[in-house]
């Protein structure tokens, strides 16, 4: 199956001299398309700093990244822009979500800014809705919502324009353990009937289960890396 994310060698370090903290040393990660993968390692040992990089959030680093075939390390920012509206939806821990617009609306906004109007978008709005249970809402702002509704949103506006990849940074680590399973639940229905690649930062076992694999960031490399170049045994 084809990869949709290629992380190979990749440095990254933040400051200078005496201030540099190194946060990547040679990182290496493989996602096929479809896959569900959930990124863990101790606070601090570079996860959102990965998942940034890999959604074009961050273009300073050495190493390869290749996001859908693009070598992103070489695109111009323009290009870099359209990639992640059209390719990458982004979840985080505290949902973004515009507080003077209703469900509907903060579900729309991608596709406003990519020039789609609310006549085009409201079959898959319709559907989105249904997905994620919030017809019954479509017209509450977020402060009328719980926080696990709130994050429902979020995915809805992620996975409404039909992205290749969802890039998720703790999006249960605002929430308790019931509604963060029922967003565990739905990440897996959207990657299982939709086919979208979800790469996702946790630090929650429980919710890591729920990928199909676990990725360990450890001194500033996954295990996939670390294991390339581990010695042969003898
Ligand atoms: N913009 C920045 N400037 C300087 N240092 C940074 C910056 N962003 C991150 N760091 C540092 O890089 C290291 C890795 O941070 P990162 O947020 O990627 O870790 P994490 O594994 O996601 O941590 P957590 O699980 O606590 O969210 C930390 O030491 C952090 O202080």
């Amino acid at each position: 199956m084809a990869n949709v994310i290629e992380v190979n060698n990749v440095y990254k370090a933040f400051g200078k001299g005496e201030n540099m903290t190194k946060v990547l040393s040679g990182a290496s990660l493989t996602v096929e398309k479809g896959e569900f993968v959930s990124l863990m390692g101790a606070s601090g040992s570079g996860k959102s700093t990965l998942l940034y990089l890999i959604g074009g959030l961050d273009r300073y680093f050495n190493g390869n990244i290749s996001v859908c075939g693009m070598d992103i390390g070489k695109m111009k920012e323009k290009d870099l822009s359209a990639m992640r509206l059209d390719k990458i939806g982004f979840i985080f821990q505290f949902y973004n979500l515009v507080q003077n617009l209703n469900v509907e609306d903060n579900i729309l906004l991608p596709s406003s800014v990519q020039g789609k109007s609310k006549a085009e978008m409201e079959a898959k709005l319709t559907e989105i809705l249904r997905i994620t249970g919030l017809t019954e809402k479509r017209k509450a702002k977020p402060s009328e919502l719980s926080g696990g509704q709130q994050q429902r949103v979020a995915i809805a506006r992620a996975v409404i324009g039909d992205p290749e990849i969802i890039l998720a940074d703790e999006p249960t680590g605002n929430l308790d353990s019931n509604a963060g399973a029922e967003i565990m639940k739905l990440f897996s229905e959207i990657n299982k009937e939709k086919g979208i690649t979800i790469l996702q930062v946790t630090h929650s076992h429980k919710c890591a289960a729920y990928g199909d694999r676990i990725v360990e960031l450890v001194n500033g490399r996954t295990d996939a890396g670390a294991e390339e170049e581990a010695p042969a045994a003898e």
